[in-house]
């Protein structure tokens, strides 16, 4: 259950978390018509700093773009709100909700003539896939929901209805007494998870599927690829099968809620967990994020 907390950010003005209410004809809610962000902050020795901010809001309209909506804010608005709205909750760290969607007024699948509205909320959340997420790892998964082929769903675009397609696939690996849920793309190889991507290492190689295979582009993954690479590790973005996985050396996922979270097993095949190079990097991205890397200072902007 979610905690709540103040303060939320909707259409500009700062609304009490009870009174932060849109019409259940509002149209996002009935055709999933909206576009939405994952966003951490976490503590630092400067206050709240919010990881990657710039990059999370400028993917924000770039998901909206796709769809044809126009956010009706610029990027810098958007940004300073998210951080009012952290500042004005008084949380050392939290999670970020940022939501661009179609309001009330329209009904119908003709939404040129919606209006957008966007809302901004922040909540507790603590670790998506356990708080031994790395140190046990996860149990995965490969799920029979395919992921959105680019031309029925853009993967690209972080859009609400792309989520049931995940949902569907997390239930089902819950279900089945596995912890995540790894999907294909139509073309049978990996794409990425119910809410991570993920990286599998293969002869000493660490691998993270393309965008092509259906994957959302990762702001985890984007961070991930430049520690490994400043750690000296081989990334490198290309294909890979179920079966890569089978035999991996050592996988992990990533995302903003689950962070780098190592897996212990693939549909029964278990892989060496945690190992080196994951948890290496699951370090060094707790370093990052919580701005004890001087490397990466950049990445952490302050709420304040
Ligand atoms: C499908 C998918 N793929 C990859 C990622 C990783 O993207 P990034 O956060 O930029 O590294 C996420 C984030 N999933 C968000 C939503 C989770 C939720 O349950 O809601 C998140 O991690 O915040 C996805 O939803």
């Amino acid at each position: 259950p979610i905690t709540p907390t103040d303060k939320i950010w909707m259409n500009g003005e700062l609304v009490d978390w009870d009174k932060a209410q849109v019409h259940v004809l509002t149209h996002g809610l009935h055709y999933g018509s909206g576009v939405f962000e994952g966003i951490r902050a976490y503590e630092t020795a400067e206050g709240p700093a919010i990881f990657r901010l710039t990059e999370h809001i400028e993917r924000l309209f770039n998901s909206a773009k796709i769809l044809g909506m126009e956010i009706p804010y610029t990027v810098q608005e958007l940004i300073d709100a998210t951080k009012e709205v952290v500042a004005v909750n008084g949380l050392p760290s939290c999670y970020i909700r940022p939501l661009a969607y179609l309001g009330y007024g329209e009904m119908g699948l003709n939404t040129l003539p919606c209006k957008v509205d966007v809302s901004i909320a922040c909540w507790p959340w603590g670790a998506y896939l356990g708080d031994d997420a790395v140190t046990k790892g996860v149990r995965m998964k490969i799920s029979s929901w395919t992921r959105h082929d680019h031309n029925t769903m853009p993967p690209a675009a972080k859009t609400t209805g792309n989520y049931v397609n995940s949902s569907l696939a997390k239930v089902e690996a819950l279900k089945a007494g596995y912890d995540e849920a790894i999907m294909l793309a139509p073309n049978g190889l990996i794409a990425e998870c119910s809410g991570e991507n993920i990286f599998v290492a293969r002869k000493g190689q660490l691998i993270t599927p393309p965008l092509s295979a259906g994957a959302l582009e990762g702001i985890t993954q984007n961070t991930v690829m430049t520690i490994a690479k400043d750690l000296g590790f081989e990334a490198v973005v290309d294909n890979i099968a179920r079966s890569d996985l089978y035999i991996a050396e050592e996988a992990f996922v990533c995302g903003t809620a689950a962070e780098v979270s190592s897996v212990n097993s693939v549909d029964d095949r278990s892989i060496p967990c945690p190992g080196p190079m994951t948890k290496a990097i699951a370090e060094t991205y707790m370093n990052t994020v919580t701005g004890k890397d001087d490397r990466y200072k950049h990445w952490n902007e302050l709420a304040v």
